[in-house]
């Protein structure tokens, strides 16, 4: 894909060698583009073995390798690089990952003990340099000049002629000032809004013609993520997961097996039966992540997931998701966390006033502010 920039934007420190080849472990995503559920289960069980003996083999006795019981990574398969662990005691005194050399894990020392069997969800995130899926197939999402106007503001677009391609298992930053357009333009995506004009091709599926009461189906193929969790507050963390399952009529067998498999992979199975308010906010977004990926849907919306976060907790988080998009979900986040999006190096859309003023693969968040 041609990458496209604008005059106007200054580049900083974006500029970096995309020339490796790669090939994104997907080999849970099917011809169609779906994710096949049992597939994807074993491939973030096989990427948390992995890690877990890479995390301690080098950050022992912190994080200490099963006799190996565990299944091996599949061929070509991406087990993450061993890298520093360090602990941290409050998030204030985690160290900073030190620019272009990737993320150090900061972890509270409290979150560590009480979820012991999880390290490996909390390893370190680092650029590993070599992740660019192939532009080939079918795309997971393709906009063609889409438009939104907003009744509100019927002479100021908020996105004005949007062509873009986002392909199986690609993970996305959408990044740009406060304005700019990201949370309208994945609304687009989830068919919150439909576009005034152009097309918005989710899954295959129109979304501009889409009847609206086929947009429940069309959400089974979406997780989302939000800045404020969305949980229900007067549920448990099994009930706020399970609840996504109850929603789409999946039979009580298959609640009661994917629920507490999916709080294990993110770290929760000690505390299914907690309510929200009984957790920590990087616990409440992890529930959150839990409830979006609970039906293996193939593609993940974020919309600033870490934007209630610390630094630490957010890396958590991340982590996660970054896991998750290993296994072959598309992720497509919105974010202005500016230290994650410089140091993963993924694929980076820029929206200014509207429109894409940047397309990048491996690339850095650029120069925008928060507010
Ligand atoms: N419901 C609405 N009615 C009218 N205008 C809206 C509405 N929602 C958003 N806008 C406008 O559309 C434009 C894009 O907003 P959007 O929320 O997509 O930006 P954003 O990039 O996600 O911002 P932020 O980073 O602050 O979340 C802005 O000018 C905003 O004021």
């Amino acid at each position: 894909m041609a990458n496209h920039f604008r005059s106007s934007e200054r580049q900083g420190d974006d500029r970096l060698d995309s020339t490796s080849p790669q090939v994104p472990q997907a080999d849970a995503v099917q011809g169609d583009g779906s994710i096949d559920p049992q597939s994807h289960v074993d491939a973030i069980a096989r990427e948390e073995a992995a890690n877990v003996r890479s995390t301690a083999a080098h950050a022992a006795p912190v994080a200490q390798a099963p006799a190996d019981p565990t299944p091996q990574a599949p061929a070509g398969a991406e087990p993450l690089q061993p890298v520093t662990t360090v602990t941290a005691h409050t998030p204030e005194d985690a160290p900073q990952a030190p620019r272009g050399e990737g993320l150090v894990v900061s972890q509270t020392a409290g979150d560590i003990e009480s979820q012991p069997e999880t390290k490996s969800v909390f390893a370190p995130l680092q650029d590993d340099g070599n992740r660019v899926v192939p532009h080939t197939g079918r795309p997971t999402i393709s906009l063609r000049n889409a438009t939104l106007i907003y009744p509100a503001q019927p002479n100021k677009p908020a996105l004005d002629g949007v062509s873009l391609d986002i392909y199986p298992g690609e993970f996305v930053f959408v990044v740009g000032h406060s304005g700019s357009g990201k949370s309208t333009l994945l609304k687009l995506l989830t068919r919150e809004l439909r576009a005034t004009s152009g097309k918005v091709i989710v899954a295959g599926q129109d979304l501009t013609k889409l009847r609206d009461r086929k947009v429940p189906y069309l959400r089974r193929q979406i997780g989302t993520v939000y800045q404020d969790f969305k949980l229900l507050p007067d549920k448990t963390v099994y009930e706020n997961v399970a609840f996504a399952l109850e929603c789409i009529g999946k039979p009580r067998a298959v609640i009661k097996v994917q629920v507490p498999e999916t709080l294990r992979l993110v770290g929760l199975a000690e505390k299914m039966d907690n309510y929200p308010d009984q957790l920590s906010g990087g616990e409440q977004q992890r529930v959150s992540v839990a409830r979006a990926m609970v039906n293996r849907p193939p593609l993940l919306v974020c919309d600033e997931p870490t934007g209630n976060l610390d630094p630490a907790i957010s890396l958590g988080i991340m982590r996660l998701l970054d896991r998750i998009n290993r296994t072959g979900t598309t992720v497509v986040m919105a974010t202005h966390d500016r230290e994650m999006v410089d140091s993963m190096r993924r694929r980076v859309i820029a929206l200014e006033a509207g429109h894409v003023v940047r397309d990048q693969e491996k690339g850095g968040y650029g120069f925008y502010g928060a507010i």
